[in-house]
């Protein structure tokens, strides 16, 4: 099936040999990442028009996302549509960016519904990405988590969300850790790969630091904080001390890594709040749907209604906007 695919604007990370010296002897400290993430949050001061291009950026940004029990090709079909077409034409109009041809970066569903997202995106470019391995806890053996991945490949995503055994984070086993993302990597094979860390269970800072540069060094695309079930998801914290993993496997090996925090960002505050920390950590270079993503369900809506706020001064109910 024809589907579309990332921009390869620069060189896809290949990897490097496992190297537990680039990461062991790291300490993240809690209380320090805390405040660093406070800091940027509280000097946001983003206003009016200049808020508006951001969010219209984040939304230029957002794998737009179905991940329930209840996904149905209906459910799909209308969330493609909401992904070609994300904010009202009066709106675009209004704000004067009618012919920048503004859709969401990716659409994230499960591998059964893959075929029903491609063909619903036909002709967008839109590319749809799968989460895989077992999604979300990742305990099925090995060798179905890679058929898994082969078969939402063939399906037609472009890009695959995989997970990661925890276990393997918590009990510092990482060559185990570094094996298995080394061979979803290699089954997702043109695919682009987001390495999920769940890092609302890996237990501390430290580890997040520490599984982000193994998934690195295995080849990932993009390192991803959460899937959207744990009971922690994605935070500031956690997703500076990602930021600060892949710009330094940046420093060594050259190649740029994308980030995607997901779960729980529903506001468009969050996606201020989380633009300004990659802003500030990695420079606006950053901000493009190839090296940044937010994974969300639900965030559209609320940036939705912002930039109706800001186009004609009034708030909408929400159940006024269409499926975001
Ligand atoms: O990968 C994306 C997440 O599953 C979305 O989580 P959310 O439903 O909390 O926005």
């Amino acid at each position: 099936m024809k589907a579309a695919v990332m921009s390869d604007s620069f060189p896809r990370n290949p990897g490097t040999p496992l190297a537990p010296d680039w990461f062991e002897d790291v300490q993240v400290n809690r209380s320090a990442a805390e405040r660093r993430a406070a800091t940027v949050a509280a000097s946001r001061s983003v206003k009016k028009d200049h808020q508006a291009a951001w969010l219209l950026r984040a939304i230029q940004c957002i794998d737009l996302t179905t991940l329930a029990g209840d996904d149905t090709p209906g459910k799909v079909h209308r969330l493609c549509a909401k992904a070609r077409q994300p904010l009202r034409p009066d709106l675009l109009a209004a704000m004067g960016v009618a012919d920048i041809g503004l859709t969401t970066g990716a659409v994230c569903v499960y591998p059964t519904m893959v075929p029903h997202a491609v063909r619903a995106l036909e002709g967008s470019g839109i590319p749809v990405a799968s989460v895989a391995t077992g999604f979300p806890a990742g305990l099925t053996p090995l060798p179905l988590r890679l058929a898994e991945i082969a078969y939402a490949v063939e399906q037609g995503a472009a890009e695959i969300d995989i997970v990661i055994t925890r276990e393997h984070v918590l009990l510092g086993n990482w060559a185990a850790l570094y094996d298995e993302i080394a061979q979803m990597r290699a089954a997702c094979g043109a695919a682009h790969m987001k390495a999920i860390l769940a890092t609302g269970e890996l237990g501390t800072l430290t580890n997040v630091y520490r599984a982000s540069m193994v998934a690195m060094q295995a080849g990932a695309d993009f390192i991803k904080t959460s899937t959207g079930k744990e009971p922690e998801n994605a935070t500031l914290p956690v997703s500076l001390v990602m930021l600060r993993a892949l710009r330094d496997y940046g420093a060594r090996t050259g190649y740029r890594i994308g980030f995607k925090p997901a779960g729980g960002l529903r506001t468009a505050k969050d996606a201020m709040n989380w633009l300004a920390l990659v802003k500030e950590e990695l420079g606006n270079d950053w901000l493009r749907p190839d090296l940044f993503r937010i994974g969300a369900s639900s965030l559209l809506l609320d940036i939705e209604r912002q930039l109706e706020h800001h186009v004609t001064g009034r708030y909408s109910a929400a159940s006024h906007h269409a499926l975001s």
